[in-house]
């Protein structure tokens, strides 16, 4: 039997209950559906699925006044690992899946859907939330902000000459799948723990990304090819239309790893251009005597991040300056909303507790989730006008939050 979290009210017909297992083929066939994709997750993809949903939860809502009482919406959530800068991993509520159906959009289930989401969180003492979203217009009124940037490159091989000469030995080979397994998963999770942002990819997501399933190309398009270093890998596929070698993964722990797996990337024969998705400080253009060899063709917001608790979020990262500050938080959405005494040491650590002494700036909850990670400045919100306070402040503030590197998260959910 589904269970029923809110009754609903005697004239709404629109029930919002936990889905039963036999309702996945469903869920995902509706979620398939908002999504605008051809067809549904496969069999061994949606059972990987739905174990995944539930290590969280997942609601969905269904049309009690309609033939065959359909799922009109859901909403699901699951931990998802991030690194915060300092290097400490958070468990954070990773929000996915969300879709309305098309009948019955605009009519407040989002709305419905996330209140019992975030009480959930809460209820289980999530310090963060996070996604990686469709559109930009959405999250933000939920107290969402986009957090870790990346950029979509193109690399033209004939063009990137590396300043240092190749190595006699490259130190990259192709994996075979007994080394992807053995290797990858672990060299991934290394280099998770030394990038702000990064999700640590928990053991039950990789055998779906391993298998590198038929519906994650086309007809024209190869599967994974992961070569591999002792301190990074890269998987890439090519598109054989335009002789493009897509970049998936690209894992580099050293700089050495880096510039090894980049060279042999940037010399595949016959490839006429590389893309990838990179970290907005990513050293590549650096490495080459011609940095436009490295073209930016965009920049997409990776990942969002929701503070839920904003005590335990604030303390869970370092902090690059001492300082003292009551920022003023103000939350449309959640019960986040208060004065907060952030107090920094030399050391990096900070203490942060609710207080009602004056603040010295404030600050809606889904600007200071963008500033968390430190994609975003503290800088370059007050130009946006989205921090209020003397400038002094904000000058405390923008050194307390300084991060020696952009946030990059490289794993989609
Ligand atoms: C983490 C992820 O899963 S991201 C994926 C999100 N899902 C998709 O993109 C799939 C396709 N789209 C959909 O399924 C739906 O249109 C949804 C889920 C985006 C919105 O669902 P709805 O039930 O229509 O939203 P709902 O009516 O609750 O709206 C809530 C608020 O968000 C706003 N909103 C909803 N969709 C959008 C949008 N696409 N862009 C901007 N604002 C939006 C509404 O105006 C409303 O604002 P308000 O409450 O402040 O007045």
């Amino acid at each position: 039997m589904s269970t029923p979290i809110s009754e609903p009210e005697s004239t709404d017909p629109l029930a919002l209950e936990r889905p039963r297992g036999t309702d996945w083929p469903e869920i995902l066939a509706i979620d398939a559906r908002a999504f605008a994709l051809p067809k549904p997750l496969p069999g061994d993809e949606m059972i990987e699925f739905r174990n995944r949903a539930g290590e969280g939860d997942t609601v969905v809502i269904r049309d009690t006044a309609s033939e065959g009482r359909p799922i009109v919406a859901v909403s699901l959530y699951f931990p998802v690992p991030v690194t915060v800068p300092g290097g400490g991993i958070a468990t954070t509520a990773g929000l996915s899946w969300v879709s309305v159906s098309a009948t019955h959009r605009r009519r407040g289930l989002l709305r419905r859907m996330l209140t019992e989401q975030y009480r959930t969180w809460r209820e289980h003492e999530l310090p963060l939330a996070t996604l990686t979203a469709s559109e930009g217009g959405i999250y933000e009124r939920f107290g969402f902000g986009p957090a870790a940037f990346a950029h979509e490159i193109q690399v033209t091989p004939s063009a990137a000459e590396f300043r240092t000469p190749a190595p006699a030995d490259s130190r990259v080979r192709y994996a075979n799948q007994d080394q992807i397994t053995k290797y990858v998963p672990a060299i991934h999770a290394r280099w998770a723990r030394s990038r702000t942002g990064a999700i640590t990819r928990p053991d039950t997501w990789w055998p779906s990304i391993m298998a590198d399933r038929s519906f994650r190309r086309n007809s024209q398009t190869s599967g994974l090819h992961y070569l591999l270093h002792a301190d990074g890998y890269a998987a890439y596929r090519i598109d054989a239309r335009d002789k493009t070698a897509l970049v998936g993964d690209f894992v580099a722990v050293t700089p050495q790893a880096h510039t090894d797996l980049w060279r042999v990337l940037t010399g595949l024969d016959l490839v006429s251009a590389v893309k990838a998705s990179i970290p907005v400080d990513d050293p590549l253009p650096l490495k080459l005597r011609n940095a436009r060899a490295v073209e930016v063709h965009g920049r997409s917001d990776e990942l969002w991040v929701s503070i839920l608790d904003v005590v335990e979020a604030l303390q869970l990262r370092t902090y690059g300056a001492a300082g003292d500050l009551v920022l003023d938080v103000s939350d449309d959405f959640g019960d986040r909303a208060g004065r907060y005494r952030l107090t920094t040491g030399d050391d990096g650590s900070a203490t942060v507790a609710r207080t009602d002494d004056d603040a010295d700036l404030a600050l809606d909850v889904a600007t200071l989730s963008s500033l968390y990670l430190g994609g975003i400045t503290v800088s370059q919100m007050a130009a946006a006008g989205r921090i209020d306070g003397a400038d002094e402040a904000i000058t405390q503030l923008s050194a307390m939050f300084a991060v020696t590197e952009a946030p990059f998260s490289g794993t989609f959910f």
